[in-house]
């Protein structure tokens, strides 16, 4: 993170190839079995056109990645008055067939009623292997360019995947990544990667969302919106074309990206708004919080989001919730006292430290506004502002309130976790104890001193990364032994 870093193992695997991308055909419905050999799919019914894009439509709209918050946007862009075309861009023909199957994506409200979203919608996947039946469709990096992407993969696979799409993404094109997690793109490494792969006015507009909707997937292509929240949006890597502060371009033309923030910003069920590149980095910054203390916790507990925060329902609710029934609700917040709040309140203490002393070195200042103005202390991205945003008792604040908001939600690890999937704690607990590990160093070398020195204290992020991976299940007790144990005595001695 210092001016001119050495690469990190993602960017070196990244940039290994230099090559313009590999070639990639287009699987449809086409290139699949139909569901039944019986009964022919609907898809193969209403015979599937081999190119569902030939119109080059610059409105098209491609959705990587169909897990739950893929789903959620596309069905809200779907709700607009005048819904764009969207392409579901899957990773495997048995999604294909899953689609031919019964096509549509649907959405769950809390209040029982169902969104399903497909005239609009087209699938397909784009693959280096041709399809072994049907159409051998190449897609064309001028007729299939693609001008609007929304990334919605888990965090790791996010910036592989769209570089692996790099011959179609094209100069004027807006990719927004929707993540858990801080994005690889925000300085000092992200210019490194984009100035590699594309020349500076061929760069795309990269930008970040930042949510908390809570989604719970109920099947394929089908989820429960079971905590509805917000979407910010702002730039992480702005184009040639786009300047970091504005959505229009120096010669008054739109940017690249106000098209499809304008989509996000008035479909309905989102609450999207855009803000500017500073907001965005902190909102990702609070949000990691967010995730690196519910999504741990409610993986080894295996609860709601809402147990970490409040009692238990009344015996009426608990049996409510019992039956599915929506409308459940939790019991009191919990006491400061109660064993959960201590183990949230220790992860939140740890990671407030962590970014106090991240806004102070330099990889920050590549970010933050650097105007005069901008530095004066009431300023909301000053040094005394951002002190204290990232404090403990503001964290403590930000993350009940989040929680509250998300109460009835699953947590995406511990839907991860029941799935038997990789998680994402490297990205959240993982990036905690990395960034320690980088700013302790900043300050050993600044103040020339031993490496043994002490430095910031992220054992119980280090810890939830070590028993999630392990697949630990855990009751509150053994948990508050494991971290508040170890913790207290380091206090101690301290
Ligand atoms: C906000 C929260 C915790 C909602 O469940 C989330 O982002 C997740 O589950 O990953």
């Amino acid at each position: 993170m210092s001016s001119s870093p050495p690469q990190p193992p993602w960017l070196a695997a990244l940039l290994q190839d230099r090559s313009p991308g590999p070639r990639l055909y287009r699987w449809t419905t086409a290139n699949v079995p139909p569901a039944s050999c019986n009964a022919p799919s609907q898809a193969a019914a209403t015979a599937a056109p081999a190119v569902s894009n030939p119109d080059r439509d610059p409105r098209r709209v491609h959705v990587l990645g169909i897990g739950n918050l893929g789903r959620l946007l596309a069905t809200s862009l779907s709700e607009l008055p005048s819904p764009p075309p969207i392409t579901l861009l899957v990773h495997r023909p048995s999604l294909l067939e899953a689609w031919s199957a019964n096509p549509g994506v649907r959405i769950t409200r809390r209040d029982g009623t169902v969104a399903t979203a497909k005239s609009n919608i087209d699938i397909e996947m784009w693959s280096e292997d041709p399809p072994p039946r049907g159409p051998a469709v190449e897609a064309d990096p001028a007729r299939d360019a693609i001008a609007n992407l929304i990334v919605t993969t888990k965090a790791p696979a996010a910036l592989p995947q769209v570089d692996r799409l790099r011959r179609y993404i094209g100069p004027g094109a807006a990719v927004l990544f929707v993540q858990n997690g801080m994005n690889k793109l925000w300085p000092p490494y992200g210019p490194v990667y984009a100035d590699a792969r594309f020349a500076p006015r061929d760069r795309p507009d990269f930008l970040v969302g930042v949510t908390s909707h809570g989604v719970t997937s109920l099947g394929p292509f089908s989820s429960l919106h079971a905590s509805p929240a917000d979407l910010s949006l702002g730039p992480v890597l702005p184009s040639s074309s786009s300047s970091s502060s504005s959505s229009s371009s120096s010669n008054g033309s739109a940017a690249p990206s106000s098209y499809l923030t304008d989509l996000l910003t008035t479909a309905p069920h989102l609450k999207g708004r855009a803000v500017p590149r500073a907001e965005i980095w902190v909102l990702q910054l609070e949000k990691l919080v967010v995730n690196a203390v519910i999504n741990p916790l409610t993986a080894i507990l295996r609860c709601q989001n809402g147990t970490l925060f409040f009692s238990p329902p009344a015996a009426a609710a608990a049996a409510a919730a019992a039956a599915g029934e929506a409308g459940a609700d939790f019991g009191p917040a919990l006491p400061p006292d109660s064993p959960l709040i201590q183990i949230s309140d220790l992860l939140l203490r740890q990671a407030s430290a962590v970014l106090q002393s991240l806004i102070a070195d330099p990889s920050a200042a590549a970010i933050l506004p650097s105007s005069e103005a901008a530095r004066g202390a009431d300023a909301p991205y000053s040094q005394a502002s951002l002190q204290q945003r990232f404090s403990y008792p503001s964290l403590r604040a930000m993350l009940h309130r989040v929680g509250a908001a998300v109460r009835h939600n699953t947590s995406s690890m511990l839907q991860d976790a029941r799935a038997g999937k990789a998680t994402e704690i490297r990205e959240f607990n993982g990036w905690v104890v990395e960034t320690a590990a980088y700013l302790d160093s900043q300050h050993q070398h600044q103040h020339q001193q031993e490496p043994s020195a002490r430095g910031l204290d992220v054992r119980a992020h280090a810890k939830a990364v070590e028993l999630v991976e392990a697949g630990a299940v855990m009751s509150v007790s053994e948990l508050a032994d494991v971290l508040l144990g170890p913790a207290k005595v380091g206090e101690e001695t301290s």
